[in-house]
């Protein structure tokens, strides 16, 4: 197989990772800064350097793939569809919104794509083979898309670890609002609250919770600033919303458990959908910073036949100890809560 990818950073460098795991996959690289490129290749992400968009055509990709920031999109997507006119490729993206590039390529060759998986870093050094593993893979096929290219790019997002499915273009970037927009705008008030609330402190004030929910607070500001503007009626209509429930909050702080209880359940059905094999339960288990610790938990529970659906790591700030997130089946957790506590590791 072979693959075009236009933007090698972040995201362009994660796919061509992905999709490198597998035998005979060959990657043609093309960046607007020759520095990205080079540095791709040098690291071994990509096969070749293409000198220009229009050269990916005597490549002859099966799937070219546009990860370039949101505002460079379209031109770069209809430069990639021109480049390949004739060829049997099927072109795609990876951008954050959908609908302004669906409706400026309307044709054939192209299906929209958005992996909702990613990073709060850029650039082709934080590119990582797994970050698409068990991800959804949002594809947005229109009336226009071959049906062809489309089960084509349904297969190399699969290849890739994740698991693709269709939305509608307007609907995706509704939903992406809700998901993923309104939480990093409210990540970034939460930090300057807090920095405005501790200015002169000099204790350190913050805890996990407040890592936790600030974790891509100031995000590569260069693409969340054109998030923001490409989605901006979608994220306004949740600001209204979330203004709105602020306000009723605001009104009863001293009715509150049932609202809290609620959330504490909304806040599992939501994570707990697209994962496989029936309700999950969330392991939250703290660990000292020490080499193995982390395969020592996943082999344990591996050995018992306890499958790790989802994982995160958020290390402490002294990086002196850590905390391990670990999804399995709600079946399983009491076991690998009593797995994992025999080795002394703190779970809740
Ligand atoms: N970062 C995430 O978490 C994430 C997740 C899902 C989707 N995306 C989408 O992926 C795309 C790329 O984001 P990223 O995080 O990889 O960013 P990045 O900054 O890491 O990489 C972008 C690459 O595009 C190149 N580039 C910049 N301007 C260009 C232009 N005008 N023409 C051609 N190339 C240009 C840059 O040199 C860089 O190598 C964006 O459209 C974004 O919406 C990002
Ligand atoms: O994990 C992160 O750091 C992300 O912000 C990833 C995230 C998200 O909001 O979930 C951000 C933007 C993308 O378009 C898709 C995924």
């Amino acid at each position: 197989m072979r693959v075009a990818v236009l933007g090698v950073g972040l995201m362009g460098g994660s796919v061509a990772l992905a999709a490198r795991r597998r035998e005979g996959v060959r990657v043609l690289g093309w960046d607007r800064d020759p520095a990205a490129v080079e540095q791709a290749l040098a690291a071994g992400v990509i096969d070749d350097v293409a000198p220009g968009i229009p050269a990916i055509g005597a490549f002859a990709p099966d799937v070219v793939v546009v990860a370039v920031p949101l505002a460079a999109l379209t031109a770069t997507v209809a430069a990639a569809c021109a480049a390949v006119a004739g060829t049997e490729a099927i072109v795609t993206d990876v951008g954050s919104t959908k609908a302004e590039v669906v409706a400026a390529a309307p044709t054939e060759v192209f299906v929209g794509g958005h992996p909702l998986a990613g990073a709060e870093t850029a650039g082709v050094a934080h590119a990582r083979a797994d970050l698409f593993d068990g991800a959804t893979w949002y594809l947005t096929p229109t009336a226009a898309s071959s049906g062809v290219g489309y089960e084509r790019l349904h297969r190399f997002v699969t290849s890739l670890g994740a698991a693709p499915v269709a939305i509608d273009a307007a609907a995706h970037d509704r939903l992406m609002a809700a998901v993923s927009h309104l939480p990093h705008v409210l990540a970034n008030v939460m930090v300057q609250q807090a920095a405005a609330a501790l200015g002169g402190e000099t204790l350190p004030a913050t805890g996990p919770s407040f890592r936790d929910a600030t974790r891509v607070a100031g995000a590569n500001p260069l693409l969340w600033g054109q998030i923001y503007a490409a989605n901006a009626a979608a994220i306004g209509v949740q600001l209204d919303e979330t203004i709105a429930a602020l306000q009723d909050v605001r009104g009863r702080l001293h009715d509150l458990e049932a609202w809290q209880a609620e959330a504490q359940q909304l806040r599992r059905a939501l994570l707990e959908v697209g994962f496989d094999g029936g309700p999950q339960q969330e392991l939250r288990v703290s660990v000292p910073n020490v080499p193995g610790v982390v395969a020592d938990l996943a082999l344990t529970l591996g050995h018992a036949g306890i499958n790790i659906s989802d994982m995160s790591l958020a290390p402490s700030p002294d990086r002196q100890t850590g905390e391990v997130g670990l999804w399995v089946a709600a079946a399983d957790a009491e076991r690998a809560r009593q797995l994992i506590t025999a080795k002394d590791l703190p779970v809740t």
